[in-house]
């Protein structure tokens, strides 16, 4: 099944965040995406065509975050909007990470870009 179908799971916590060779496993399905602060987390800085494009998709994407209940630290600014993902409850990446980066392509490839 591809992240795409899947939904985030509820992770409260007491279990381990994936190591780095799980999450470069995961990351092949995530094009664009990269693993920052020690592998620990995931980024990727979209590029947009000014600022009104930038806080629409910031929108769409929050409201795939509230959907799924799993939510991304945003940076909007002129022409950008960068996205880092991790589980704080867990300190570091769960599936649930790269299943909202899967969403958050899917809507961007979708809006055309
Ligand atoms: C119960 C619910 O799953 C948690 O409060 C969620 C909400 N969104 C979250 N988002 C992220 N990125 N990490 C979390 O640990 C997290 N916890």
């Amino acid at each position: 099944m591809s992240l795409t179908e899947k939904r985030c799971t509820a992770c409260e916590g007491g279990v381990s965040p994936m190591d780095s060779n799980e999450a470069r496993q995961y990351l092949a399905e995530v094009p664009g995406w990269t693993l920052t602060h020690d592998d620990t987390r995931i980024a990727r800085r979209f590029k947009t065509q000014d600022f009104a494009s930038a806080l629409a998709f910031t929108q769409t994407i929050g409201a795939l975050a509230e959907e799924e209940d799993h939510h991304p630290q945003i940076t909007l600014g002129w022409g950008f909007v960068e996205v880092e993902l991790y589980t704080h409850k867990i300190g570091g990446l769960h599936q649930n990470d790269f299943i909202l980066a899967a969403k958050i392509n899917q809507a961007w490839n979708a809006a055309g870009g």
